[in-house]
C-alpha cells in the first residue's frame, strides 16, 4: 500500500509497513486468495476505531471480566493489580501473568487487551503469542527502557499508548501505535490531570489547524514529530488515530466530562474496581459515556452507585510518585 493511500479516514505513516504487511503464507494474500488480511495499518486502526464511544475497563481476574462485559465494556484490560493497587504495592510492576491472561480471555467475549511494560518487546511479544487483541505499552508499569519505546510496526497485534500531549501522542503514531489514550494520573481517581491532557491536546491541535505551511514546519520541529502526522493532523483536524481519556475517571460524571472534552471513549481502571459497588458502577459509566452529552440522563443514572473510589488529589503526589512522567 502506498504511504499516501487513504486508509479509511486516515493515511497510513510512512513508518507503518514493515510488520504490519499482510501475514506471509506462502502466498500473497487478500482479496485475490481470498486469505484474510492481518495486521495491517488499516485493520489496527479500524479495530480501534471500532471500539469508539465505549468504555474499557481495567479488570484482575476472570469475575472482574464477565462484570465489566456484562456492564457493556467493549473490551477489558487484563492486569495483575489495577493502578490504585499498583501505587500501594510499591516495587516493580510487570506484566500480568499469562495464566491470568489466558483465564480472562476464556471468560469474555470482547476484546481483551494486556499492558507491557515501556520499551519491553519481549513483554510484547509474549502477549502477543497468547492473542490478546490489543497491547498497551502503559506508563503504569515500571519502564524497562527509559529511551526507547516498542517499535510497534514490527507486530501484528495492535498497540494503544499513552500521550500527555500533541507531541507524545505523534510520536508514539510514529512508531506504530494504532490507538491513544491520554495519560491522566492512573489510580488516583482525580481527574484533573486527564482534563488538562486532553485540552492541551485539543489546544496543540487547534494550533496546528491554524499554521500555515511553514509555521507547521516549525512546529513538527518544536513538538519533535513527523511534519507528514502533523500534516495529517491539520488535514483531518483531529488525531490520525482514536483517543480515548484515561488516568483518574472515577465516576459517571468524569467519562461524560472526557466525552464532552472530545475523547473518543474512556478508559477506568481503578474507578470501577476500587468503589463500594463495581457492578452499579461500571454499567452507569457505560451509560455515561453514551449518553454524555444529557445531562438530565446523567443525573438519573449517577445516584445510588456507593462509595466511589477514596481517591488522592493528583497535585499532591510527588514528582516520582507521578506515572504520567514515566515517559515522554
Ligand atoms: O493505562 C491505563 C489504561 O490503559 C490505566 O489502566 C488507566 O489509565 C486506568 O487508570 P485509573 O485506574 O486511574 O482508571
Amino acid at each position: 500500500m502506498a504511504s499516501d493511500q487513504l486508509v479509511g479516514e486516515v493515511r497510513e505513516p510512512v513508518r507503518a509497513r514493515a510488520g504490519t504487511e499482510p501475514v506471509a503464507t506462502g502466498e500473497e494474500p487478500g482479496r485475490d486468495s481470498g486469505r484474510p488480511l492481518r495486521g495491517t495499518w488499516a485493520l489496527k486502526t479500524g479495530l480501534a476505531r471500532m471500539l469508539k464511544g465505549g468504555v474499557i475497563m481495567d479488570v484482575t481476574t476472570p469475575e472482574q471480566a464477565r462484570i465489566a462485559e456484562e456492564a457493556g465494556a467493549v473490551a477489558v484490560m487484563a492486569l495483575e493489580r489495577v493502578p490504585a493497587d499498583i501505587r500501594a504495592a510499591g516495587g516493580v510492576a510487570r506484566m500480568a501473568d499469562p495464566d491470568r491472561i489466558r483465564a480472562i480471555m476464556e471468560a469474555v467475549t470482547i476484546p481483551v487487551m494486556a499492558k507491557c511494560r515501556i520499551g519491553h518487546f519481549v513483554e510484547a511479544q509474549i502477549l502477543e503469542a497468547l492473542g490478546v487483541d490489543f497491547i498497551d505499552e502503559s506508563e503504569v508499569l515500571t519502564p524497562a527502557d527509559d529511551r526507547f519505546h516498542i517499535d510497534k510496526h514490527a507486530f501484528t497485534v495492535p498497540f494503544v499508548c499513552g500521550a500527555r500531549d500533541l507531541g507524545e501522542a505523534l510520536r508514539r503514531i510514529a512508531e506504530g501505535a494504532a490507538m491513544i489514550r491520554t495519560k491522566g494520573e492512573p489510580g488516583t481517581g482525580d481527574v484533573a490531570e486527564a482534563v488538562r491532557h486532553m485540552r492541551r491536546m485539543n489546544e496543540q491541535i487547534r494550533q496546528a489547524c491554524a499554521a500555515g505551511d511553514e509555521e507547521l514546519v516549525v512546529l513538527a520541529r518544536d513538538l519533535g514529530v513527523p511534519l507528514e502526522l502533523l500534516q495529517e493532523v491539520r488535514r483531518l483536524g483531529r488525531l490520525p488515530v482514536v483517543n480515548f481519556a484515561a488516568g483518574g475517571i472515577a465516576t459517571p460524571a468524569d467519562a461524560a466530562l472526557m466525552m464532552q472534552l472530545g475523547a473518543d471513549g474512556v478508559f477506568v481502571g481503578s474507578g470501577i474496581f476500587k468503589s463500594e459497588n463495581p457492578a452499579a458502577r461500571a454499567r452507569a459509566i457505560v451509560e455515561a459515556v453514551a449518553h454524555y452529552d444529557d445531562p438530565a440522563w446523567l443525573a438519573r443514572i449517577s445516584g445510588g452507585l456507593g462509595e466511589a473510589m477514596a481517591g488522592v488529589a493528583a497535585a499532591s503526589l510527588a514528582a516520582d510518585q507521578r506515572m504520567q512522567q514515566r515517559s515522554a
